[in-house]
């Protein structure tokens, strides 16, 4: 800690104010969108901020965070996440070491193309009930209750094999309810000290939420292990139970974790990304017409019924989800507890440091994407990126922690992305012209977005 502390009070960064240090700035998205565009010019590579008492360095140069992320050495999680725990659950997203390390191998390994084939299935059919819905309003819409809602129902069969149209699980779910309450305690010093949070209203909030997220869990997995017909895997917790069968240090307790953390990390990031591409493609129609020409073919050629192949086809469309990522990262801090110490350039960061990092800093640095809040998907043509440092664009974060849903999210939002410009023009409302964007574990837009949908 005296060592991290040391380096904060050499290195430059936003001014503290007492007690709090810059932890308001969470709140305030304008003066936090002013420094995370100009923070190269102001400070440098690196720059300091105070999390009340606690010292954090942010970095973000793409060679920096290959040094952290691209390192088997640096994969610790720091504080933040212990704060996550009612929100993310103690699974992959949270666990360090052997816990993690082995759960990664156990899971990824099933992250294969047929599985995903699978996958697919289940979002082509989600996305045909999300355009019938659509087809049912009146035109004036607020997309993100829609997507959020059909990512839920997504999740719900593909991690527990529940299906949409149950009217039980509509009700019952206590994953549509979860309140996040990490930016509370950043911005409140004495709910940093875990006995004292504890004792406030929202220490109980989260121990109620956590405990019925994983008696929900435990009452699916219960009944599926009751009427489990061997070999089918059908959802992420067949596979996990397939899983606890084969390795007996994957326990019981930690089915319901990964099954939790799988719901919670495939959710607002997914939704969050897919409103902000609508955004992006309402407003300038010029991407989503020529989006538009790409889906048709594609869709015209496999009958509606896209397999992994055809969605990877779909290259346009993945340039603009990606220049979407860019500008709205929907996870806006990664953050790390080195392991080791770590020199970068002229600065030696300690061991034990709190390193953060912010895609939205390094996917607006000038010397990477000129002219940075432009949107132009063409950034990301494949002639284009050529001479871009692999770590200038790390939505999913990067290295052997990078996101384990990656390939699964991006097949997902070109599944529902592609099927809502083969059925609509989309047209931006007046009142979401401009974007005002809340900077909380994901990002998302305040208000949230309002399109208008012109039947095609
Ligand atoms: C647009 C959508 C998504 C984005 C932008 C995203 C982004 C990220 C990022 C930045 C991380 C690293 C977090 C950190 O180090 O603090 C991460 C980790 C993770 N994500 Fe995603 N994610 C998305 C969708 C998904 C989906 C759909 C799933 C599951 C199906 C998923 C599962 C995970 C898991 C399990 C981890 C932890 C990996 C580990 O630590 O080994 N994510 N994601």
């Amino acid at each position: 800690y005296f060592q991290t502390a040391l380096l904060a009070f050499k290195v430059k960064g936003p001014k503290p104010l007492p007690f709090v240090g810059n932890a308001l700035l969470i709140n305030d998205s304008k003066k936090l969108e002013k420094i995370g565009s100009d923070c190269y010019e102001e400070y440098g590579p690196v720059f300091r901020a105070w999390i009340s008492f606690i010292p954090t360095i942010f970095i973000y140069q793409p060679d920096h965070l290959q040094a952290v992320l691209g390192s088997s050495k640096q994969t610790d999680k720091n504080f933040l996440y212990s704060y996550m725990h009612n929100f993310i659950g103690e699974g992959l997203i949270t666990n360090n070491g052997y816990k993690w390390l082995t759960h990664r191998k156990y899971i990824q390994s099933y992250f294969n193309i047929n599985y995903l084939d699978r996958c697919v299935k289940t979002f082509s059919k989600h996305s045909k009930m999300l355009i019938k819905k659509l087809d049912n309003s009146d035109g004036l819409i607020k997309i993100t209750n829609f997507v959020n809602d059909s990512v839920l129902n997504v999740l719900h069969e593909i991690v527990f094999g529940l299906q949409a149209e149950d009217e039980e699980l509509k009700t019952k779910s206590p994953f549509r309810k979860g309140k996040l309450l990490v930016h509370e305690r950043l911005t409140k010093p004495w709910m940093l000290f875990e006995f004292l949070y504890r004792l406030t209203s929202y220490g109980d909030m989260e121990i109620t939420q956590k405990s019925k997220l994983q008696n929900f869990t435990k009452q699916v997995l219960e009944n599926k292990k009751a009427n489990r017909k061997v070999n089918r895997e059908h959802s992420l917790l067949d596979i996990f139970i397939k899983i606890s069968e084969t390795h007996f240090d994957f326990t019981e307790e930690d089915i319901i974790n990964e099954a939790c953390t799988f719901m919670l990390a495939g959710q607002d990031s997914v939704s969050s990304a897919i409103s902000f591409t609508l955004y992006f493609l309402a407003k300038y129609t010029e991407y989503q017409d020529r989006a538009r020409e790409e889906v048709d073919e594609i869709l015209d050629s496999c009958e509606n019924n896209p397999k992994v192949s055809d969605l990877n086809d779909m290259k346009y469309l993945g340039c603009c989800i990606k220049e979407a990522l860019r500008l709205c990262p929907s996870v806006p801090i990664i953050a790390r507890k080195l392991s080791e110490k770590l020199v970068l350039d002229d600065i030696t960061l300690p061991s034990g440091c709190n390193v953060f990092i912010a895609p939205y800093i390094t996917h607006r640095l000038k010397h990477l994407y000129p002219n940075p809040e432009e949107y132009n998907p063409e950034r990301f043509f494949s002639e284009n990126g050529k001479s871009r440092h692999p770590y200038s664009f790390i939505p999913f974060s990067a290295g052997p922690r990078n996101c384990l849903g990656y390939k699964f999210a991006m097949l997902e939002m070109k599944t529902i992305i592609s099927y809502l410009l083969r059925n609509y023009c989309i047209h931006l409302d007046q009142r979401s012209d401009k974007l005002n964007v809340l900077y909380r574990i994901t990002l998302r837009a305040k208000g949230g977005i309002w399109i208008k949908l012109e039947k095609r």
